[in-house]
């Protein structure tokens, strides 16, 4: 079933939380959240599953406008970071709280139930643990109850808030290809908050980027992170060098060096920003007369295939970070205190 959010603006007091937010996502697609603290992601996941209503706007399910329906008839399975499991019940009881609690006349018989909990356990590799409390669980294999238990009551949507968030490293990256796969499984729009960049990037079909209750930037993950569309998005997604400048005729000015910038020709002496990844920057030992941006390493840490140099410019607090391949830094042998020189090879330039 499609989400439409449609002119979506939500004030708490004087707090713009969200600011006339519009998002469309598909049926079979996985959503990301992706923003700061504060920025409104809890807010448009409350408002989409009805738990919060909004100020003006509109949610859209499958076309039809769902504002005013209540959040039980939403057929919205929801799960939270702090794993909400009734604490008295055994994981078979917490799956199967959501059949148990319907009407009457909706409710299913108990073979059905015993049958669809088991099928649902097994969904999430965990039947093995139906009679076991929460507490006597991992934080990993309460997150697939609380999963299995929101899809007891076969949503058409799936909301996720921060739902590995309380998780060790491992057991996060090990969570987050299973939802993938569950989600492929189940065919339904799921949306899932996140703060981590890389979940999101990893797991999600469409990223939205969002800052202080405004939408920045939506896309898959490949395109938030090969063409940022705003300087918030460059900074939110992995690090990236900040160069001021001036751009005039097609060159943006950097201390003697003139960096082209084809994408603003017709720029006339207009302040402007270029963001560059430290993988972007070629590095140099400085020799006079070299074109490029003249910097002295301060610091230099081998991670894996990468050498790390840290570079000092003067005038400027903020250290150049720059990442060339291990081979590379041992061939060229640049020690500490040595006079480099940079120069990007390619950038995302903004007039400011
Ligand atoms: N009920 C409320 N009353 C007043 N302010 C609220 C309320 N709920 C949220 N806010 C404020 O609205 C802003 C957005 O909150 P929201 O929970 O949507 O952010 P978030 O992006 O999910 O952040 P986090 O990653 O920290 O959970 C925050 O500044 C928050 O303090």
């Amino acid at each position: 079933m499609s989400i439409e959010v449609k002119n979506v603006h939500k004030q708490f007091g004087s707090f713009t939380a969200l600011n006339n937010v519009n998002l469309h996502i598909e049926t079979g697609e996985l959503v990301a959240l992706l923003g700061p603290s504060g920025c409104g992601k809890t807010t448009l996941l409350r408002i989409i599953a009805g738990l919060e209503t909004p100020d003006t706007g509109s949610i859209l399910f499958a076309g039809e406008d769902s504002t005013d329906v209540h959040v039980r008839q939403r057929q919205v399975g929801f799960v939270f970071q702090h794993y909400a499991l009734f604490r008295h019940m055994t994981v078979f009881e917490n799956v199967a709280f959501g059949l148990r609690v319907r009407p009457r006349k909706l409710r299913p018989s108990e073979a059905q139930i015993q049958e669809k909990v088991h099928s649902l356990l097994n969904l999430v590799q965990l039947d093995w643990l139906a009679d076991r409390y929460p507490s006597q669980l991992s934080g990993g294999q309460r997150q697939r109850i609380a999963l299995a238990r929101a899809l007891a009551v076969e949503p058409r949507v799936l909301l996720l808030d921060e739902p590995f968030g309380a998780l060790d490293a491992k057991v996060r990256k090990e969570l987050r290809r299973w939802l993938r796969r569950l989600h492929d499984d189940l065919h339904v729009a799921s949306v899932f908050v996140t703060h981590d960049q890389e979940e999101a990037l990893e797991v999600a079909d469409r990223v939205v980027l969002m800052n202080a209750g405004n939408i920045e930037q939506v896309g898959t993950p490949r395109e938030v992170w090969q063409s940022p569309a705003t300087p918030f998005v460059y900074g939110f997604l992995g690090d990236v060098n900040q160069f001021n400048g001036v751009a005039d005729r097609g060159g943006l000015r950097i201390d003697d060096y003139t960096l082209p910038v084809p994408a603003h020709p017709d720029a006339s002496n207009a302040k402007a920003v270029a963001y560059v990844r430290p993988h972007e920057l070629d590095v140099e030992r400085y020799r006079p007369g070299d074109a490029g941006i003249v910097v002295k390493l301060s610091r230099v840490y081998l991670a894996g295939p990468s050498a790390y140099l840290e570079l000092d410019r003067a005038g400027h607090d903020i250290p150049i970070e720059a990442e060339i391949p291990v081979a590379a830094f041992q061939a060229l042998d640049f020690k500490e205190g040595e006079t480099l020189v940079v120069r990007p090879r390619s950038a995302q330039v903004f007039l400011t």
